[in-house]
């Protein structure tokens, strides 16, 4: 059993992949085994969470997320422990695997009952109540046990699932259960990393219940980028140079913040040409900072970070950036002036040389003619469209931040949390990833790496000091 952190990457796997690897592991395994792994693997989990516990309810669903929960209280009882089962199954209809494990809890002695527990007095509670074969929204019984749980002052140790999470694509259309842990069983599914995800699984942790059979992944969960060594002999030229187009009247605070991340991530030389008719500026915090007039870039030679604080006016310089652009980074207006001109969208398409297009879910929205409620209710379903529609590698960015690029499974990236949720820290990204590029990544890792790298500051930032955007930027390696 792991603990899923983001020092390494993961192999993720969605409810047909996770389906069709049960399937073999049960013929290889015999009836039952499998489930009898995950009650145990439950268990342990339970008692390394909370060593001392005594009091533990555990909430049953009708299938064998809950056959796994009656075979984790099988064992807790063994083990002196006091669990209390609440059942919500029919014997009538009820699967082989779950009612074998029913009939071992109650050998067993396990305190079936119906009464919800008096909640202040349990140590752990446990949902067994749903995992891959949530279909609809709960209601009912169901329903007043996911209250219950997220009611409880006790830890909540989801199986499979926090109940209600769907585990393709991280979101949840009816009451979920919140956990503080989760063990998934079997794969790891990409739902428990994007979208309410993160907010509903707690801690994951993985156990695959059988070694070696595999089947291919649907998705990646990102692992740290390589080190990059700096060649003793290397020179500002080593490094490639970046240019940010954007910073309309009002606005160039967010070309500065793209500019400045660039520098502090390593860029040789960075340019700003600013939209806000041509005035240049020293930014204090930045000397290293050329300014340009945007005719002035030779964009041939240049990663360019294109719409940072761009406004409408930026829709008129796209012409030539797509066509000329060495390496290009389209944000935030770039990304709306493309989605409301078709004559962009053709020449983004047409475009050969290295793109990576960042957009939030309501950019992401507007390029597909969508809605953000859409775009967030399968985010890699949406951020594949985007890749196809687009022929570009894609960065759709919230929580659980989804890269991907046609003919490639998407990666999740496992750093950040809600303290980037500020003004300008999109700005900052776009910076990050034109540095990858100027420095010669593809567009698929520079979307990769400056997405966990701009994360994983976030994740390691101290808890007294504010994280503004242009801190983050200077606090790049
Ligand atoms: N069969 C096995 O040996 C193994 C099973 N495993 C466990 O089995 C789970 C999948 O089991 P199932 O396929 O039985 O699926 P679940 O146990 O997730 O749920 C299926 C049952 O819940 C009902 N249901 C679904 N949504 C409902 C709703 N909103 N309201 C009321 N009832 C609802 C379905 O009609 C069905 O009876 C995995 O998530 C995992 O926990 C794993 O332990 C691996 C081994
Ligand atoms: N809750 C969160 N968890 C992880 N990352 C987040 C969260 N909220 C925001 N972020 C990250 O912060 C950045 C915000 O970018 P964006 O929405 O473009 O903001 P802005 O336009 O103000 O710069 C993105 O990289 C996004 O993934
Ligand atoms: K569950």
């Amino acid at each position: 059993m792991h603990p899923i952190t983001p020092e390494r990457a993961w192999a993720l796997h969605g409810s047909a992949a996770t389906r069709q690897l049960e399937a073999r592991a049960i013929a290889a395994a015999g009836p039952h085994v499998l489930m009898q792994r995950a009650g145990l693997a439950t268990a342990r989990l339970a008692l390394a969470l909370a060593p001392h516990a005594r009091q533990v309810w555990i909430a049953c669903g009708p299938g064998n997320n809950g056959g796994d929960g009656l075979e984790a209280a099988m064992h807790l009882q063994h083990w002196g422990k006091r669990p209390r089962v609440r059942w919500l199954g029919d014997e009538q209809r009820l699967a082989p695997d779950a009612a074998a494990s029913l009939a071992r809890a109650r050998a067993a002695g396990v305190l079936f009952t119906d009464a919800m527990p008096e909640l202040q007095s349990q140590d752990l509670a446990i949902d067994a109540l749903l995992g891959l074969g949530n279909a609809r929204a709960a209601t009912g019984d169901l329903a007043a046990c996911i209250a219950a749980l997220n009611a409880s002052a006790a830890p909540v140790l989801a199986i499979d699932l926090p109940t209600g999470l769907a585990a393709d694509t991280g979101q949840a259309h009816g009451p979920a259960v919140r956990a503080r842990h989760t063990l998934s069983l079997l794969t790891l599914k990409p739902g428990l990393f994007t979208g309410m995800g993160r907010d509903l699984a707690g801690q994951v942790w993985f156990d695959a219940l059988q070694d070696g059979d595999t089947v291919p992944s649907d998705a990646t969960l990102a692992g740290p980028p390589p080190a990059r060594a700096r060649a003793h002999a290397s020179h500002k030229g080593s490094y490639g140079d970046v240019a940010v187009l954007g910073g309309a009247p009002g606005m160039r605070g967010a070309a500065v913040l793209a500019a400045s991340a660039a520098l502090h991530a390593g860029a040789g030389r960075v340019y700003v040409a600013a939209l806000d008719a041509g005035t240049v500026d020293l930014a204090a915090d930045a000397p290293e900072l050329m300014w340009r007039a945007p005719p002035e870039l030779a964009l041939a030679r240049l990663a360019v970070a294109c719409g940072c604080g761009g406004g409408p006016q930026v829709a008129a310089w796209l012409p030539r950036v797509l066509a000329e652009a060495a390496q290009l980074v389209l944000d935030a207006d770039a990304l709306n002036a493309v989605a409301a001109d078709t004559g962009l969208q053709d020449a983004l398409r047409w475009r050969a040389q290295p793109t990576v297009l960042t957009p939030h879910p309501l950019e992401a929205a507007r390029l597909l003619g969508s809605s953000t409620t859409a775009v967030q209710a399968d985010r890699l379903a949406a951020a594949r469209a985007l890749a196809a529609r687009f022929g570009a590698v894609v960065l759709l960015k919230g929580s659980g931040t989804v890269v991907t690029e046609p003919g490639r499974a998407p990666a999740i990236n496992p750093t950040g949390n809600a303290r980037l949720a500020t003004a300008g820290t999109g700005d900052v990204l776009a910076g990050f990833v034109a540095a990858h590029l100027a420095a010669g990544s593809t567009a698929w890792e520079a979307a990769c790496h400056a997405a966990y790298a701009h994360g994983a500051l976030a994740d390691t930032w101290p808890a007294g000091r504010a994280l503004t955007a242009s801190a983050l930027a200077r606090a790049a390696a």
